[in-house]
């Protein structure tokens, strides 16, 4: 007879206690804001959570914490794989064109150039931005902009997708299309974090997060 052990299921991101603040103004009439203080996160395998909270509560700063772009004045981090992020300003090369931001971070990402442009393929397809492929940063709409901002952190299919505001210039059917990647992440077991504004999108996450106060409250 054999005796299963009970199968145990990995969090992909877990951040606990996190704390930030920030000093602000000059000598002598400075001033601490805690903007954080002591923020739980918890993202399952498969799991597309919404980040919510009024202008200000820190959810920014709480996704920059958590890809390390951040130190937290307190508090622990830790993700199971690879991690992609899409910040609010999407930080491009404005001399170069879409498919060298793809050469440029498929190679960050250590993919061979045969994984590079298979990705990149699906990526120009799934978001309909293959016609700018040679069109430089700096003569890209903000919308297209926003794409490759986005093309860049699916690049090497992370496990854990942080995305900051993702969609504010999309058009209609590229917010579609956008839904429908997160959809197949979740089918394949990907989770994903967004920041979000839009009460309206509420349905499409499997969980909402808001922070309150600084610290994070399930809705
Ligand atoms: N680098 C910084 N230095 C000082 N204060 C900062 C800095 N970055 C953010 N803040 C302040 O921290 C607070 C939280 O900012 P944050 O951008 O994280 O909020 P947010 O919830 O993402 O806001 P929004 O919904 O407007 O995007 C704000 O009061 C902001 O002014």
């Amino acid at each position: 007879m054999t005796i299963g052990l009970p199968t145990q299921t990995t969090d992909a991101l877990v951040a606990s206690g996190i704390e930030k603040s920030y000093r602000r103004g000059i000598w002598p009439v400075r001033h601490r804001q805690d903007v954080l203080r002591g923020a739980d996160l918890t993202l399952r395998p498969g799991e597309v959570v919404g980040l919510v909270g009024e202008n200000g509560s820190g959810k920014s700063t709480l996704m920059k914490i958590l890809v390390g772009a951040l130190r937290p004045d307190a508090g622990t981090v830790s993700v199971s794989g690879g991690l992609g992020y899409c910040p609010q300003e999407p930080v491009t090369y404005e001399r170069l064109t879409c498919n060298e931001h793809f050469e440029l971070f498929g190679r960050a990402y250590r993919m061979s150039p045969e994984a590079e442009r298979r990705s990149r393929r699906e990526l120009y397809e799934a978001l309909g931005f293959e016609r700018y492929a040679t069109t430089r940063a700096d003569q890209l709409s903000g919308g297209t902009l926003a794409k490759l901002n986005l093309g860049l952190a699916l690049l090497a299919d992370p496990e854990v997708l942080l995305l900051d505001e993702p969609y504010a210039g999309f058009d209609w059917d590229t917010y579609v299309r956008f839904w429908e990647l997160v959809a197949q992440r979740r089918e394949s077991g990907r989770s994903v974090l967004i920041i979000s504004h839009f009460v309206a999108d509420e349905e499409r996450f499997d969980r909402i997060v808001d922070l309150r106060a600084g610290r994070t409250v399930p809705r």
